[in-house]
């Protein structure tokens, strides 16, 4: 039995596609992986590997084995068919049935050199009226003119489209589920994706932390008092909820659990919020000094 990287070097290719497959690929006794390159051409030999997922979905790799190995052990105590040589490995997420992950030779990595930055997701979250968009649209526009590819999620705008089909009662979880997954996939494509929503949950916004790769999801608290959130009212939406048109309300008659540990919380100063460019440089200069700004 080998560690990964005595099989494929830390930091190789393979060792970071590996790494970065899907959780949910992963979520198996054993797994058997293959990768391709260009036509057919197999640049990197496949491998077994027993993976074990923790609680929080976090995986490690306890055992790995090269092809030979596998090949000379039969009994590999695997929960999905056993792969054919040439065949890849079947899987079962959720109520997908014989789905397949297929890997691309052009990674996440390649996306960031091309992009000179790091593929990340900014989750803003707090009450409504909080400034979660207007901090979103204000970052967007700060790195937008200092080079950075961005891409804005609004929970609201979302829910325009994507997310027509859920409510804010029974299908709230899902709605940050979505969201999370979606800018998943804009982290992936190296692109600083800033998420806005209310996501009032602590366990939903914690499972979209961990969807993604260490340190890349950055929790940003807008520790807004419901009052002055109450007194901005943009939208009249509270005005509404205390004429009592509008039930189960964020903050109202529905608990916001504000973050325990993030990465980033944008207060206000006895009662004064900061500009939107204050708030986004105070978020700019935690991507700089974490080296998001480079690839
Ligand atoms: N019941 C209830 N509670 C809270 N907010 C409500 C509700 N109904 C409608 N709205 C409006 O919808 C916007 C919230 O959408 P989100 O997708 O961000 O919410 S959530 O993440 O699913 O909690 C939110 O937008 P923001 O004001 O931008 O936060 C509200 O304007
Ligand atoms: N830092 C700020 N200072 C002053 N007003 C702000 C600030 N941030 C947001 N606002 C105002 O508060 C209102 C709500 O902001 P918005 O970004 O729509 O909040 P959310 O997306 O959290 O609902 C808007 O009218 C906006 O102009």
């Amino acid at each position: 039995m080998a560690t990964l990287e005595a099989i494929y070097p830390a930091g190789s290719a393979a060792s970071r596609s590996l790494r970065r497959a899907s959780p949910a690929h992963y979520r198996r006794t054993a797994v058997a992986v293959g990768f391709r390159r260009g036509s057919g051409t197999r640049s990197v030999r496949p491998i077994e590997a027993r993976v074990r997922v923790d609680a929080a979905g976090r995986r490690e790799f306890v055992e790995v084995k090269s092809e030979a190995e596998a090949e000379a052990d039969p009994d590999v105590d695997c929960d999905c068919e056993a792969p054919a040589k040439d065949h890849p490995v079947m899987s079962t997420v959720g109520k997908s049935t014989n789905i397949v992950w297929h890997n691309c030779p052009v990674g996440k990595v390649e996306r960031e050199n091309l992009l000179k930055q790091k593929g990340c997701v900014i989750w803003i979250t707090g009450l409504s009226g909080s400034g979660k968009s207007t901090l979103a649209c204000a970052l967007s526009r700060e790195l937008h003119s200092m080079g950075y590819l961005t891409f804005v999620l609004d929970g609201d705008n979302i829910r325009h489209g994507l997310n027509r089909d859920l409510s804010f009662q029974a299908d709230r979880a899902e709605n940050i589920r979505r969201i999370g997954e979606v800018a998943k996939l804009f982290a992936d494509a190296g692109i600083i994706c800033i998420a806005s929503l209310i996501s009032p949950y602590r366990r939903d916004r914690d499972a979209c932390r961990d969807m993604l790769p260490d340190s890349t999801f950055i929790e940003v608290f807008m520790d807004v008092p419901l009052q002055i959130c109450e007194s901005r009212d943009s939208k009249g939406l509270y005005k509404l909820v205390r004429a009592g048109k509008i039930k189960g309300f964020t903050g109202i008659d529905d608990p916001y659990e504000p973050p325990l540990k993030c990465e980033i919380v944008i207060q206000t100063k006895e009662g004064e919020c900061a500009s939107p460019t204050a708030m986004a440089e105070q978020v700019i200069s935690y991507l700089d000094l974490n080296g998001f700004l480079k690839a």
